[in-house]
């Protein structure tokens, strides 16, 4: 397993190590002591898992306060475009965005610290997106920025992005 640190400090890329036979793969998707080593000790409490078209953008998302939300992200079918924006007040790289491609070929993660807000953009016919969060769902505490914020360079799709009603109407930054 590959931790490869991004412009953003503390955003960091894994790599796990597959094994291809004759029968598909094998992983370790996830190996706390490699984790808690190369990151810190993280005490995550939930897994999500979402299903997309190509197309949908969902995003930019983050929780506030004592429901701030760490991320570990990945994609188990399909292709996106993940986007991480630090929005951590007074950070030294606060509006800055990382972007990179998670995919069921480069099996990449990406681990965004609390603070930073998410998003996705889906590449391929389908998509299952999973990730890990260490803080509960709180509707109350959900924040967020419209997709078109931060100059992100999102790819371009032929019909267009496919968008939640909640996300078209977050606010700009
Ligand atoms: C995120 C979440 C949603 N829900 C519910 C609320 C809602 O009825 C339904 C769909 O929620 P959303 O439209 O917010 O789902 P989605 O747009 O997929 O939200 C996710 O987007 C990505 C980019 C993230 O980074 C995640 O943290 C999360 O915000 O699922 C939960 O019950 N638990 C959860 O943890």
């Amino acid at each position: 397993m590959q931790f490869i640190e991004t412009k953003i400090p503390g955003l960091t890329i894994i790599e796990p190590k597959v094994f291809l036979d004759n029968r598909g793969y094998f992983m370790e998707s996830f190996k706390e002591e490699e984790f808690r080593k190369a990151i810190g000790s993280i005490n995550w409490i939930q897994d999500n898992e979402s299903k997309s078209s190509k197309g949908v953008l969902r995003g930019l998302h983050l929780q506030t306060g004592d429901f701030a939300q760490a991320k570990l992200v990945r994609v188990v079918v399909g292709k996106v475009f993940d986007v991480a924006v630090d929005v951590r007040k007074g950070s030294p790289t606060y509006g800055q965005y990382v972007g990179v491609e998670l995919s069921d070929e480069n099996h990449r993660q990406l681990f965004i610290p609390r603070g930073f807000a998410h998003g996705f953009l889906v590449l391929s016919d389908t998509c299952i997106f999973q990730y890990k969060v260490d803080n509960i769902y709180c509707k109350e505490s959900e924040d967020g920025f419209h997709y078109e914020s931060f100059g992100i360079e999102w790819p371009t799709i032929d019909k267009g992005f496919i968008i939640s009603e909640k996300d078209a109407i977050l606010k700009l930054a």
